[in-house]
C-alpha cells in the first residue's frame, strides 16, 4: 500500500495562520519512488516531514501500509529520513553512525555490527568503518547517511533534497545509485527536490506542488509531455509560453504557425507552452521572404555548449529561445531563419 495522504492540510501557528498544505491527496505505491517537486516555499518539506511524523497535520489522515499513523510519533512509524545536511555525528566513526539507530533501539551488539556492515557494503563503503565523517568527501558522507537510514529496514524511506550539497557530477552518480538501490531492494521512497531533471531521472511518479496544493501528479513522461497548466509546463522544462487562438477545427494559431493540440481545446484564447528543443531551425530566408507555416526569426545571440547550441531569436511572437543539436552549423548573428514546430514538445495549456 505504501504511503497515502487523505485531504491532509497543515498550518503553522494558530487558526488564523495560512494553510501551507491545503488538503492534498496522493498515494506512493509500495516499492516505488515518488518525488515531490516544486519551487521554494510550496510545501514540499512540510509534506515530507508529515510523512516522517516530524510535523503533525492540521487536518486529514496519513496511512502507511494501510495503518493510520496520523497521530503516531516518528519512532512509531518505521520511517527513516535522509537529510540534505547528512546530519552525521561528527565525533562518531562511520560504523558508529550507521549502527546508532540499532544501538538505541536495543538491538544486540553483534547483530547491530553485522547489519551496519552489510548496510555500508550496500552503499559501497565497506572498509571505511573506522573513519570519522570529517575524513570523508561530501558524497561519502551522504552514503553513510543513506546506510544509516537503510540499516533500520524502514517500510518508508524519505529523502529531503539529498544531493543539493554535492557537485554536478557527483549528484548524477549518487542519484543513479539511490534509484538503483531503491529498485533492487524494492523500497518505498518519497523524495523532495526542486530540481526537475533529478525528478525526471529517478521517479516512478512526480507530484508537482504549487502553493500548498498539487498542481499535477503523474509519471515523468506525463508531466514532461502533457503538462496541464502553464505552471507545470514552465517548471518541467524551461518552456516558454506564447498566447494564441484556438480555432473551430481544433487547431491553435500562433502567429503564422498552426498547431494541432493532443487534447481538444475550446475555441478562443489559448496558450502554448513550447520547450526550447521543440523548435526546428529551417533554412535562411532572404530579404523579406517568408515561408508558409514557419516563423521568420532573426538570430540575436548564440552560444556553443558542446553537444548543443543555445539560440535566441527575435520574432513576431516575441523572443524565442531555441536549443538545437546542430553544433556544426554556420550560425551568424543577424541572419533570418525559418522556425517551425513539427510536433513533440508543445503543449496547449489553460489560459
Ligand atoms: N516551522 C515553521 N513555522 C512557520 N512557518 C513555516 C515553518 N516551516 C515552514 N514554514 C512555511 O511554510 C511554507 C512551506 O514551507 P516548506 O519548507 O514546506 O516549503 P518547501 O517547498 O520545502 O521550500 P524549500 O524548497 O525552500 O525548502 C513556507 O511558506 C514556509 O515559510
Amino acid at each position: 500500500m505504501g504511503i497515502q495522504f487523505k485531504q491532509v492540510s497543515k498550518r503553522y501557528g494558530g487558526a488564523n495562520s495560512p494553510l501551507v498544505v491545503q488538503g492534498i491527496d496522493f498515494v506512493v505505491p509500495k516499492g516505488s519512488l515518488t518525488t515531490i517537486l516544486g519551487p521554494s516555499g510550496c510545501g514540499k518539506t512540510t509534506t515530507l516531514r508529515m510523512i516522517a511524523g516530524l510535523e503533525a497535520p492540521s487536518g486529514g489522515q496519513i496511512l502507511i501500509d494501510g495503518v493510520d499513523v496520523t497521530h503516531l510519533g516518528p519512532s512509531e512509524r518505521n520511517v527513516s529520513m535522509v537529510f540534505q545536511s547528512y546530519a552525521l555525528f561528527p565525533h562518531m566513526n562511520v560504523i558508529g553512525n550507521v549502527r546508532y539507530g540499532l544501538d538505541v533501539s536495543g538491538v544486540h551488539k553483534a547483530e547491530a555490527q553485522e547489519r551496519a556492515q552489510k548496510s555500508l557494503a550496500l552503499v559501497g563503503l565497506a572498509g571505511y568503518e573506522e573513519r570519522l565523517p570529517s575524513e570523508l568527501s561530501g558524497g561519502q558522507q551522504q552514503r553513510v547517511a543513506l546506510a544509516r537510514a537503510l540499516v533500520l529496514e524502514p517500510s518508508v524511506l524519505l529523502f529531503d533534497e539529498p544531493l543539493s550539497n554535492l557537485d554536478a557530477r557527483l549528484r548524477r552518480s549518487m542519484r543513479d545509485e539511490i534509484r538503483h538501490l531503491q529498485q533492487r531492494l524494492g523500497l518505498t521512497v518519497a523524495y523532495v527536490t526542486h530540481d526537475q531533471s533529478e525528478a525526471l531521472a529517478v521517479s516512478d511518479q512526480i507530484i508537482v506542488m504549487e502553493a500548498g496544493r498539487i498542481a499535477q501528479a503523474g509519471t515523468p513522461q506525463d508531466l514532461y509531455e502533457r503538462p496541464t497548466s502553464a505552471f507545470v509546463a514552465g517548471f518541467m522544462g524551461e518552456a516558454v509560453l506564447f498566447d494564441g487562438q484556438s480555432l473551430h477545427d481544433g487547431s491553435v494559431q500562433l502567429g503564422p504557425l498552426r498547431l494541432v493540440p493532443r487534447h481538444a481545446v475550446t475555441p478562443g484564447a489559448a496558450r502554448a507552452a513550447v520547450r526550447p528543443e521543440a523548435w526546428v531551425v529551417g533554412r535562411e530566408l532572404s530579404g523579406g521572404e517568408s515561408l508558409p507555416g514557419s516563423l521568420s526569426a532573426e538570430l540575436k545571440q548564440w552560444s556553443y555548449l558542446g553537444s548543443f547550441v543555445e539560440l535566441t531569436f527575435d520574432t513576431e511572437l516575441g523572443q524565442v529561445f531555441v536549443v538545437s543539436p546542430e553544433v556544426e552549423r554556420d550560425w551568424r548573428i543577424g541572419q533570418v531563419l525559418a522556425l517551425s514546430l513539427p510536433g513533440r514538445g508543445v503543449s496547449v495549456v489553460a489560459v
